[in-house]
């Protein structure tokens, strides 16, 4: 499709968009008494109308049968996570017996990794990216040490070749060969959080297993962002938050998926919890575990039914949606974001250089660009004049075009901003 960086361009290909309407259903922060161009989904989602019924509602049940609540409220909290399974496992490519929601994002990799993580002494190490997100990082390092192998030694980075920006699956694929009979677990971003890039998460699963070992992956960035098919890539597990391109609300909930074949296996090492215990039985009070067959057997405390409340919301927007016409639009606002960078790169002086991948196929709706002969100051200037973008050193802006509520006329009126910012 040929673009034009015109208002009428952009409103032509708004008034053809089916999502548009979804606009409506958030709540953008104002600057200027005008509501802000949000490229910010890629870190906290905005807040969907509709999650505070979802909210009052839980707030009503405690005001109105406190513990009966529990057991009799219009959506019972004591298996409230069971309504996620259906909708959450379309959004992720899974049966719904292997997701669930618990816990928070770095929490829950930690306790995928007490059962899937398990060295020994000839095959203890750990394959994940270079500059993983820096919680990725420690979890990595805690671990090791916790089994008592030396991180320097036992981590294993995949790097960028000099003067590029993404890691080559190539390079991937040979660096599980390569470190072979020692691979205990492959574990990366499914979507790097800095350049955007997605990884060929079928492919190197494959691999991993071929190398015996186990392969999980950190989706922060994938879920609700890219098409995924945890079932059938045979992803032993993942996690996410759902703080993100979820729309759950801040430091809310993570999402785990655990795949089938992992389920009813007794020898698998959990740290176990009563509300992993098998249902029917929850409330006898036995001594013995007995886990439940899926996902929701690695829950542990009951369930924070308060912030799953927007969650659930959240979730059930994007059942109505389906992530094949979110993807849709995806690739076509940020297709247009891209051409809008271009044409603006064209009529200045500073050059943007697009970090993430180009081909559709290695990018979700992120596009990290480094701001040649721009500094922080231009950052400051986006920021004052409404356009809410992150920064990241040394001099790259983030922009995630979440086609939930984004608009084609807010790209193009984010490039007018963006050369005044410079022109200025
Ligand atoms: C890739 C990645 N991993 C981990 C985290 C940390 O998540 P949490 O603070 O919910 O544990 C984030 C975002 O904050 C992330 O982007
Ligand atoms: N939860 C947060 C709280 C405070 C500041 C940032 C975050 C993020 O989520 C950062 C995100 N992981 C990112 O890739 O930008």
């Amino acid at each position: 499709m040929t673009f034009e960086n015109t208002k009428e361009f952009a409103q032509q290909l708004d008034a053809q968009d089916a999502l548009n309407k979804y606009r409506d259903e958030f709540i953008f922060p104002k600057v200027n008494d005008k509501n802000v161009i949000y490229f910010t989904g890629n870190s906290l989602g905005l807040q969907p109308k509709r999650a505070k019924s979802y909210v009052d509602e839980v707030m009503n049940d405690w005001a109105n049968l406190a513990v009966e609540g529990h057991f009799y409220a219009d959506k019972p909290w004591w298996d409230y996570q069971e309504r996620f399974a259906e909708p959450l496992s379309k959004i992720v490519g899974a049966l719904p017996s292997e997701v669930t929601v618990m816990n928070t994002l770095t929490v829950n990799l930690h306790l995928l990794m007490v059962s899937f993580y398990r060295p020994t002494k000839t095959r203890y190490k750990i394959i994940c990216e270079e500059k993983a997100f820096p919680s990725d990082q420690y979890m990595f390092q805690s671990q090791v040490h916790f089994h008592g192998y030396n991180p320097e030694d036992a981590i294993v980075e995949i790097k960028r070749r000099d003067g590029e920006h993404n890691i080559r699956t190539e390079d991937v694929l040979a660096k599980i060969e390569e470190v072979g009979d020692a691979l205990a677990l492959v574990l990366i971003g499914g979507v790097n959080y800095y350049t955007g890039q997605v990884f060929d998460m079928k492919t190197i699963t494959a691999a991993g297993h071929k190398a015996g070992a186990l392969v999980g992956w950190d989706l922060a960035h994938a879920a609700g962002n890219i098409k995924l098919e945890l079932h059938d890539w045979n992803v032993d597990f993942a996690a996410w938050c759902s703080y993100k391109y979820m729309n759950s609300g801040p430091g809310n909930a993570s999402g785990c998926f655990v795949h089938e074949k992992h389920h009813n296996n007794p020898e698998l090492p959990r740290f176990a919890g009563w509300w992993g215990h098998n249902k029917e039985r929850r409330f006898k009070m036995e001594p013995t575990f007995d886990p439940v067959h899926g996902a929701d057997g690695w829950q542990i405390s009951n369930l924070p039914v308060l912030s799953l409340a927007p969650y659930l919301a959240s979730v059930e927007m994007f059942d109505e949606i389906g992530m094949d016409a979110l993807i849709d639009k995806r690739d076509r606002i940020t297709s247009y974001l891209e051409f809008i960078l271009k044409e603006i790169d064209k009529e200045v002086d500073s050059s943007f250089e697009i970090i993430t991948p180009s081909n559709p196929l290695e990018r979700g709706c992120q596009l990290s660009v480094f701001l040649h002969g721009e500094g922080r100051a231009l950052f400051d200037y986006l920021m004052k004049n409404g356009v809410i973008t992150d920064w990241r050193e040394p001099n790259v802006i983030r922009l995630a075009p979440v086609p939930l509520y984004c608009s084609f006329e807010d790209m193009y009126n984010f490039g007018q901003i963006l050369k005044a910012g410079i022109i200025k």
